[in-house]
């Protein structure tokens, strides 16, 4: 497929935000706003976008047709640097990865945990943006089999402008977004502008969502619905709560659409016990984003998080 790529002078969309919220939820706004300098200037002519990959919804269905469940890790790009992330990139989707999230690094990441925090840190100090990441996403997703999940908080969406940023992640080849800090009522501009580039707005639940507020959630999410495993942070925990169990139930008795669930989820014994709950798909983030950042080179993270990955991976057969 090729498409012809915006001019520079693509309208902006700017959004006010008049209410700064302090206290941080999941499925609560809470926007910091500072000037992001947009310097990602895509070619003019055209440009190849892979068309042979799937996007989140056709693949759940696929594996279910299968009767599979889907894998899907994440990671922070630019930790330790983007050529490390498109690099692992190829290695997750080699070892079997169904979806990948990539996350967007940010200032001020307030659902994250110390690992992906930190991991965030590291990025943003080399520079990353989201202009490298897009740079770097445009050359190695025609490389991928599997579709990338952009994750990234409200802001970095707001300063570019929702149309703009919508047809510039199209353009290399998302077909994904996960933005928690957007609460179900205002995401309807940014399903608006994600529709019309055929990217999938990826919505949240989690322990505490009231029910209806959860069906109405379940409802509006597209490709698949998130299940947050535990109130908190992102972060590796011993075990997953067994509360996710009958949220599963409480969840698939109210829509038919694929769930995924994460938060804590680092060993196979996890992904074992969440997909016999019933779970689509697992999660998996910290754990991945500790052995990048640990490791003593990139080359040694890349060999880890290839066996890490295909331990739990062969957790899920
Ligand atoms: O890191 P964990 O506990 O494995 O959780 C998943 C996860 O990292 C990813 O989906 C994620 C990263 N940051 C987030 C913020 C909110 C919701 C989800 C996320």
């Amino acid at each position: 497929m090729s498409m012809s790529i915006a001019p520079k002078s693509a309208s902006f969309l700017h959004l006010q935000h008049t209410k700064p919220h302090s206290l941080f939820r999941l499925d609560s706004p809470n926007f910091l706003p500072f000037p992001l300098k947009s310097s990602f200037n895509p070619p003019m002519t055209t440009l190849s976008v892979a068309s042979s990959t799937l996007g989140l919804s056709e693949t759940f269905s696929k594996l279910k047709q299968d009767g599979k469940v889907a894998f899907i890790p994440y990671i922070t790009a630019g930790d330790p640097d983007l050529s490390t992330t498109a690099e692992a990139l190829k290695v997750l989707d080699t070892c079997g990865s169904d979806i990948i999230e990539l996350g967007v690094p940010y200032s001020d990441p307030l659902a994250d945990g110390p690992v992906i925090q930190a991991a965030a840190t590291r990025a943003l100090a080399r520079g990353t943006n989201l202009d490298s990441i897009l740079n770097m996403l445009s050359e190695v997703i025609p490389q991928l089999s599997c579709p990338i999940a952009l994750f990234t908080y409200y802001n970095p969406i707001l300063k570019r402008g929702v149309e703009k940023f919508m047809i510039t992640v199209k353009e290399v080849g998302v077909h994904g977004l996960v933005v928690p800090d957007v609460p179900l009522e205002e995401t309807e501009l940014l399903r608006r502008e994600a529709s019309k580039h055929n990217i999938e707005l990826v919505l949240l639940t989690t322990p505490t969502t009231p029910r209806e507020r959860m069906k109405a959630i379940a409802e509006a999410t597209e490709g698949f619905l998130y299940l947050v495993s535990a109130v908190g942070v992102t972060g590796a925990r011993t075990s997953v709560s067994g509360k996710v169990q009958s949220l599963l139930q409480e969840i698939k008795a109210e829509t038919s659409k694929p769930v995924a669930v994460g938060f804590g989820i680092s060993k196979p014994e996890h992904v074992k016990q969440v997909v016999g709950w019933g779970a689509d798909g697992v999660i998996v983030g910290s754990a991945v984003v500790k052995i990048l950042g640990e490791a003593g080179s990139p080359e040694e993270g890349l060999k880890e998080v290839e066996e890490f990955t295909k331990s739990l991976r062969s957790a899920l057969i």
